[in-house]
């Protein structure tokens, strides 16, 4: 009989319970208790979700307070040294401050986990960091969920990717000299889980879906085997499990592996399965991810019976179904779903639903068709319904979308004709002072939006709410000195939702919140038709805004990689086709500001370098449609206008050469978390263009002192020349409170000035 599991399944609440639970203890307006009680209940709640729908086991190891990266350090006791905790009496508070910071620590740097809008906090690698056991945490929600009366598997973050995943700080030639100790570590919690007589362990290798170097290939067997050793032969059993891409080329390495069974990641590498399932041991459990958890459209659950009936006469019991991956990446409930017409939501699957879609697939494949047949007939209705809808095809954007030229991807003139014509027409001082975008969210501009929704204040007044805040935010910009200007975005829920709901082809959820990280949530809009601009979307804004000023107001924009990357996107054409759409899209709305005078349009793309594709192989092609889709987007304006851009949250170094191609007049891109990392691929390749490396980490509500942003604004002069330097944050204020936003941004502006006078010194010493 096959079996039915999940890979984890979101924390954060359908209605962001553990965020606004987070949130007030790190407010101070609640305690310790009451947070661990709003966790206990959702997992609860969670845990019951997979029972009722009838999986095999629930998932426990999946929940963490802040994320699941950090979660495993807490609990292997291999948080970083510097911050002077015992590993064995972590706090929760504690575990927040390795999180967030503090007035004496940075916090550990945060990226992006594999190609997910999803952020981990990074390992820091140092010799002395230790695996000898953490806080009880996992134990104790084990203990929760038996006391519950659930059959548990548990979820951990495999030693070899939590290494892989971590970043060297000191001491160490090579992440791989860490692995007696880690491999020591796991040891000792497999014991543990044992000795509690947990049966079933997950075991998350992700990493086995990137281009490993043989190092690391070569790790895995030998880690497996100490791991195998140690157990021997005694529960628990080990599921190794891959997704995010497929692991064909290490079919023999799996198939050999001394684990119980493999998980592999058949929405994203369906075409690995013949060869990893040819020769498949007679004794290993193949667990197969069919349900997407990456995206939200319903299974094609016939198409899916197809492919595993098959196997289930060669595999038996030991055929797993499961999720792709994760569920965390998916929203919790389309239940909660009161605005999405029935169409639409037919043809979709939230995590609650797509347990029910596993379960449908084992029991047919367990000879219970009978019994979800209703299931299988929905399922074939959605597909059907949704292959003729006549809303998601548009003959207007297709016909456009064929006559775009070459051409249409290039501004008129080359990078140092544009911004001699720039320079004159704006006179900025050197060292030029901007933000990313928004400024603080208040809980005041929040409740007059929700207000608004719910009908309780007229469209006038909201207009004016938000135009009253932007008033504030610019007045607030001049008195700090900043030299080019923003309207601070207080009209906008979130970057990419704010231009989803104005664009056709775009459907939004009410609740579809998924984390992004620690108590952040997005609601990732649905792109199912194709993509077209009724009519201007921030025109207005940036218009009203530049009535206020006399310095640049920069208009702000959402690019086309992002718009795409941050949604759930059609799976019924290619990517690149959806993002040239919304290229076009933008395009029309970077001409219109233009037009009204907005000479500084910055285009973000924040998730350029998210929607790399994990493997190398595959890289041409992206780069080569994901930059060609934001020249689109921009290169409708004249010479003397000038395109910023921006990115956040990733590794560079190894697409600086692309990024260049976009061939933005300035971009304004992270790095202060990573100590200006960013500047050491400068070696190999000088970023052409103008270039802001951001000065403080906006992600901590630590404000950043003068001498630090002097620093750090020294160091990049060491590789950008004065002329092309501007002076930024990470990334946008929004998460922000004012007081230390404003503390920040004139420590910032000081650093600035200090800067122009050295280098007035040196001009004059020279
Ligand atoms: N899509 C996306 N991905 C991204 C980013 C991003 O900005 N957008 N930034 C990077 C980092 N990630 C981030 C993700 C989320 C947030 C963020 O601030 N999210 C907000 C939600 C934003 C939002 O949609 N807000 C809505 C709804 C806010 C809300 O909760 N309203 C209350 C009512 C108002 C109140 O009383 O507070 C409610 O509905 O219950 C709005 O402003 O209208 C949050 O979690 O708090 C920040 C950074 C990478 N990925
Ligand atoms: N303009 C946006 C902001 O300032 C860019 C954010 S990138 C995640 O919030
Ligand atoms: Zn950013």
């Amino acid at each position: 009989m096959a079996l039915a599991h999940v890979l984890g399944f979101p924390r954060i609440g359908a209605h962001r319970e553990l965020k606004f639970a987070q949130e007030s203890f790190w407010k101070g307006a609640s305690d310790e208790a009451a947070l661990r009680a709003t966790g206990a209940t959702l997992r609860a709640r969670h845990w019951q979700a997979q029972a009722d729908a009838g999986l095999d086991f629930v998932t426990v190891g999946d929940f963490a307070w802040y994320d699941q990266v950090l979660g495993t350090l807490a609990l292997l006791g291999a948080i970083p040294s510097r911050f002077g905790f015992d590993p064995k009496q972590l706090s929760l508070a504690d575990y927040f401050i390795l999180a967030r910071g503090s007035k004496q620590h940075f916090a550990m740097e945060m990226t992006k986990w594999f190609d997910t809008n999803y952020h981990y906090l990074v390992p820091e690698w140092t010799a002395d960091v230790q695996f000898n056991g953490g806080v009880d945490w996992l134990h104790d929600e084990i203990a929760e969920a038996r006391a519950l009366g659930h059959k548990v598997k548990v979820a951990l973050v495999g030693p070899l990717t939590l290494l892989y995943q971590g970043k060297i700080k000191s001491g160490l030639g090579h992440k791989l000299d860490l692995l007696p100790k880690v491999v020591a570590g796991y040891q000792q919690l497999l014991q543990r889980l044992h000795a509690a007589g947990i049966e079933s362990v997950q075991i998350d290798e992700p990493i086995l879906a990137l281009e490993l170097d043989a190092a690391w290939r070569n790790a895995f067997a030998p880690v497996y085997a100490q791991l195998n050793a140690q157990l021997s032969g005694s529960a628990p059993a080990l599921l190794l499990t891959t997704y995010f891409g497929e692991v064909s080329e290490h079919a023999e390495l799996l198939r050999s592996l001394p684990v119980a069974g493999v998980h592999l990641d058949l929405v994203r590498g369906a075409d690995q399965l013949e060869q990893i399932v040819a020769g498949w041991p007679q004794d290993k459990v193949l667990s197969l991810g069919v349900v997407d958890g990456r995206n939200l459209w319903r299974t094609d659950l016939d198409q899916v019976l197809t492919k595993l009936k098959p196997l289930q006469a060669q595999l038996g019991d030991r055929l797993w179904v499961a999720s792709s991956c994760s569920l965390l990446h998916v929203p919790v409930d389309l239940a909660n779903e009161s605005k999405l017409d029935e169409e639409l939501k037919s043809w979709l699957a939230f995590a609650t639903q797509k347990l029910a879609e596993i379960v449908a697939l084992k029991l047919a494949l367990n000879g219970k068709a009978a019994e979800v047949e209703a299931q299988f007939v929905a399922s074939r209705a959605a597909q059907a319904s949704r292959r003729s809808s006549s809303r998601i095809h548009n003959p207007l954007v297709q016909k456009r979308l064929a006559a775009v030229t070459a051409a249409d991807a290039e501004r008129s003139a080359g990078f140092d004709a544009r911004i001699a014509k720039q320079q004159a027409k704006w006179q900025l001082p050197a060292f030029p002072t901007t933000t990313i975008g928004s400024f603080p969210q208040t809980a005041e501009i929040r409740q007059a939006r929700a207000a608004y929704k719910r009908g309780e204040i007229g469209h006038l007044d909201y207009l004016d709410k938000m135009r009253e805040e932007i008033r504030i935010v610019v007045e607030k910009q001049e008195q700090l000195g900043l030299d080019v200007l923003v309207h601070g975005e207080p009209e906008r829920n979130d970057m990419v939702e704010y231009f989803g709901e104005q664009l056709w082809g775009y459907a939004f959820t009410a609740n579809g919140w998924v984390q992004s990280y620690g108590s952040r949530c997005v609601k990732p809009p649905v792109i199912y038709g194709d993509v077209y601009r009724p009519e201007a979307m921030t025109v207005g804004w940036s218009q009203f805004a530049q009535t206020l000023t006399a310095k640049p107001m920069k208009g702000m924009l959402t690019g086309p990689v992002t718009m795409l990357q941050w949604s759930f996107v059609r799976d019924d054409q290619p990517r690149e086709t959806t993002a040239l759409q919304i290229a076009l899209a933008l395009r029309d709305e970077v001409c219109d500001l233009e037009k009204a005078n907005i000479g500084m349009i910055q285009i973000d793309e924040p998730a350029f370098r998210e929607g790399l594709p994990l493997k190398s192989r595959d890289w041409p092609h992206y780069l080569d449609w994901a930059v060609r889709a934001f020249k689109i987007s921009a290169a409708g304006v004249g010479d003397e206008t000038q395109i910023h851009t921006h990115m956040c949250y990733s590794e560079f170094n190894d697409i600086l050469p692309w990024i260049a191609a976009m061939d933005a007049d300035v971009i304004t891109i992270e790095t202060s978390r990573s100590d200006m990392e960013l500047l050491d691929g400068f070696g190999e390749f000088a970023y052409p263009n103008d270039i802001g490396p951001g000065v403080y980490d906006i992600h901590s509500p630590r404000v950043p002192q003068v001498d630090e942003m002097e620093r750090l604004l020294r160091k990049a002069r060491g590789v950008i020349p004065d002329a092309r330097l501007w002076v930024n944050p990470d990334c946008g204020l929004k998460t922000r409170g004012w007081p230390e936003t404003y503390e920040a941004l004139e420590n910032m502006v000081l650093a600035a000035k200090r800067l122009r006078q050295t280098v007035e010194q040196e001009r004059k010493a020279a």
